[in-house]
């Protein structure tokens, strides 16, 4: 584990400018937010801090909108939620630079918890450019990192940051960590790892090393479609990222040198529309047709998902297998979840699941509970996985 210094390291924080970077990027449908884990998760650091009589200052992304600001893409949406998870009631400031978020910090009271807007509304966030986290540090006295699941991102809330303020661990950093260490420092072979969702080209690179690190790598959601293309296959309408056939095909081939199995799936459920009980049906996969989507893997695949994670003392996921959120397309993530919750609860399996709509989707199945452990990490948890350093918690070693 990197050493570096926590919340209990702040001498006084009792009227302090407190800015804490937590993860916000939460599931939203219907402008509500159907799963609050990532919320309860900071919840510990800002009442630790508030009850302290830190004036709480929040920073966080939401979606990803390029550097301009989003309606829908506003922090303004996830605040009842906050105020749900915390029982108290935040401010919140429309920006997290200038005179909107000055004015909104000099008024605050100690113990206050204020949020500041998306960071991803200007584009000096993912530069992690000079001028804009100096603008976010005018606002601060001191740092506290507790966004594991965005460590792998050096932007300027995430890695920054520790350069201008002194710098702190949250607690849900340090538990993450831990956690993660002592399921996966070493993990017990044959490891088994899931991987789907939506993120097609933030998380195809990482394969590549994953597939030197495990003994099967079982391949769903939009990724999947992406490598079934890469092989030639047609995949209709999709989710598929076809500019990546290449590099889905390097990793096939290195996963064959380094002696880790590609489970990718034979058949699946395709549907016209993409809303809840849309009209479907399972067809092989080399029968997708030309207007359809696959919107989940189809039984037969669940079947030999199902076989390996039977095979496996350690399973590692991240990515739903389908469009978990609208049924029936549900279907195969539920299938394998309360599968490898059998097997977590009968002892064979150490299952470590991580990631904002994965857990959203264990939740959903009824399984979370009976995971090893839940990160609220997907891309980050991934990373750390492959033994990558993730700039945030870098920093903050090299900081302490
Ligand atoms: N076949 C598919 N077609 C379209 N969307 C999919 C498909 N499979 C999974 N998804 C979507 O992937 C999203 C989750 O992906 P991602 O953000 O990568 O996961 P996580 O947040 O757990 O890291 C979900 O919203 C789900 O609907
Ligand atoms: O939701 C997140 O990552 P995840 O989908 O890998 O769990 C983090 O908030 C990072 O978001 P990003 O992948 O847009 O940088």
């Amino acid at each position: 584990m990197p050493a570096f210094k926590t919340i209990d390291d702040i001498s006084n924080p009792a009227g302090k400018r407190v800015l804490v970077r937590v993860d916000l990027n939460v599931p939203v449908a219907d402008g509500k937010v159907t799963d609050k884990t990532r919320i309860e998760r900071v919840a510990p650091t800002i009442l630790e801090l508030s009850k302290k009589g830190a004036k709480v200052i929040l920073l966080a992304h939401f979606g990803r909108p390029k550097g301009e600001p989003v309606a829908d893409m506003s922090l303004s949406l996830i605040v009842p939620a906050i105020n749900e998870v915390l029982g108290t009631k935040i401010l919140f400031a429309a920006d997290c630079i200038g005179p909107d978020a000055e004015k909104a910090v000099a008024s605050m009271k100690d113990g206050d918890i204020l949020l500041l807007e998306n960071t991803r509304f200007h584009k000096g966030e993912e530069k992690n450019d000079a001028e804009f986290t100096e603008a976010l540090a005018a606002n601060g006295d001191i740092y506290v990192n507790d966004a594991f699941s965005a460590a792998h991102r050096a932007h300027a809330s995430t890695e920054g940051l520790a350069h201008h303020l002194p710098a702190y661990a949250g607690r849900t950093m340090q538990a993450e960590l831990e956690a993660l260490e002592k399921g996966l420092g070493a993990p017990v072979r044959p490891t088994v790892a899931i991987v789907g969702g939506a993120k097609v080209s933030t998380k195809i690179d990482l394969l590549q090393n994953l597939v030197k690190k495990v003994d099967a790598l079982v391949i769903g959601g939009g990724m999947a479609n992406t490598f079934i293309a890469a092989k030639g296959i047609n995949v209709g309408k999709s989710l598929c990222e076809h500019d990546l056939g290449d590099l889905a095909r390097t990793i096939m081939t290195e996963a064959e040198s380094a002696g880790c199995a590609i489970v990718l799936p034979i058949d699946a459920v395709v549907a016209r529309e993409f809303k809840a009980n849309a009209a479907n049906e399972t067809v092989a996969i080399d029968a997708i047709p030309a207007d359809a989507m696959a919107l989940d893997v189809g039984p037969k695949s669940v079947e030999a998902i199902n076989e390996w994670i039977g095979k496996a003392s350690t399973l590692v996921w991240n990515g739903p297998l389908g469009a978990f959120e609208i049924t029936p397309f549900d279907a195969a993530t539920v299938s394998a979840a309360k599968f490898a919750a059998a097997q977590t609860k009968a002892g064979k399996l150490t299952s470590v699941a991580g990631g904002g709509d994965t857990v959203a989707a264990l939740n959903h199945a009824g399984v979370a509970d009976d995971f090893t452990y839940i990160s609220t990490a997907g891309g980050a948890f991934l990373e750390w996985m492959e033994g990558k350093e993730l700039p945030g918690v870098a920093v903050l070693s090299k900081t302490a």
